[in-house]
């Protein structure tokens, strides 16, 4: 098993052609750097998820990951569950992604039941679920596409369910929106990304991660059936929010 783990330093030399981003193995490579770098509060969101799952999940509930990458939300409820609170099912598109999550999963937390599917979030036969989590994915679906996913969710998850929902987002307000991206840009830079990786970067992510707005975000859920979201958090242009089956 491999557990390199590189800095990120795709974007840092010139490119006579800047390609549409995917996650190749270039990317795993040096994914866990890449997304600490880049998204603000993402240690924050993992470390709630535990907690979240603590008052929320039935006890030995299916939990769903959609677009887990390397398993870190699994990770990251392992690391505060006991073996029987959960099964956890990571779904990824990306071949890359799944090798890497499985060899991680299966080193780390070899108690619990955990298993990662290739797949596409879009076309999953979903078993009952007390927890789908779908952190920073459906920003890469088409946006014609995320309200069925959204509503297969919904239905889905069993009564007491939750789905927690983070994402980059834009502010609808231009001069707003402006002034988060531009503090992200300057969070990037403070992480240590330079002027050529961030534009260099934004260039690839354009028309492939197409943000939505949270008020978008809540009035999707809404449509798809729950009865109640709220955001529970955000950091510059990067929110989680956390939808419920039932009312109460
Ligand atoms: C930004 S990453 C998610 C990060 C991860 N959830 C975490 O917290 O570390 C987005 C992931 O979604 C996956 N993805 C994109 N579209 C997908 C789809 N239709 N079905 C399944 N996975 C998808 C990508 O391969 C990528 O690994
Ligand atoms: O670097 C950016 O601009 C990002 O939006 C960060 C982001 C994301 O939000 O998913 C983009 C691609 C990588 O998957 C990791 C993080």
């Amino acid at each position: 098993m491999s557990d390199a783990s590189y800095r990120d330093a795709i974007f840092s030399t010139p490119l006579d052609r800047v390609a549409r981003f995917s996650f190749d193995e270039q990317v795993v490579a040096c994914f866990p750097d890449m997304i600490r770098r880049s998204v603000p509060g993402y240690g924050q969101i993992l470390g709630m998820l535990g907690l979240i799952a603590g008052r929320h999940l039935r006890h030995g509930a299916q939990v769903y990951d959609l677009g887990c990458s390397l398993g870190a939300a699994g990770l990251a409820l392992a690391g505060t569950l006991a073996p029987d609170a959960f099964r956890y099912t990571g779904v990824d598109l990306s071949p890359a992604m799944v090798a890497r999550a499985r060899e991680t999963l299966a080193a780390e937390c070899p108690d619990h039941a955990m298993e990662v599917l290739e797949g596409d979030i879009r076309h999953l036969d979903y078993t009952p679920a007390g927890m789908i989590v779908l952190n920073f994915t459906l920003q890469f679906l088409a946006p014609e596409d995320r309200d069925a996913v959204i509503a297969t969710l919904f239905a889905a998850l069993e009564p007491g369910g939750v789905l927690v929902l983070s994402e980059k987002i834009q502010a609808a307000d231009e001069q707003e929106n402006a002034w988060l991206v531009e503090r992200y840009h300057d969070f990037k830079r403070a992480n240590g990304y330079s002027e050529m990786e961030i534009s260099q970067k934004r260039t690839a992510l354009e028309n492939v991660l197409v943000p939505d707005t949270l008020e978008g975000h809540h009035a999707r859920l809404a449509r798809a059936g729950f009865p109640r979201s709220q955001t529970w958090f955000q950091f510059l242009n990067f929110a989680s929010l956390i939808a419920f089956k039932d009312c109460r």
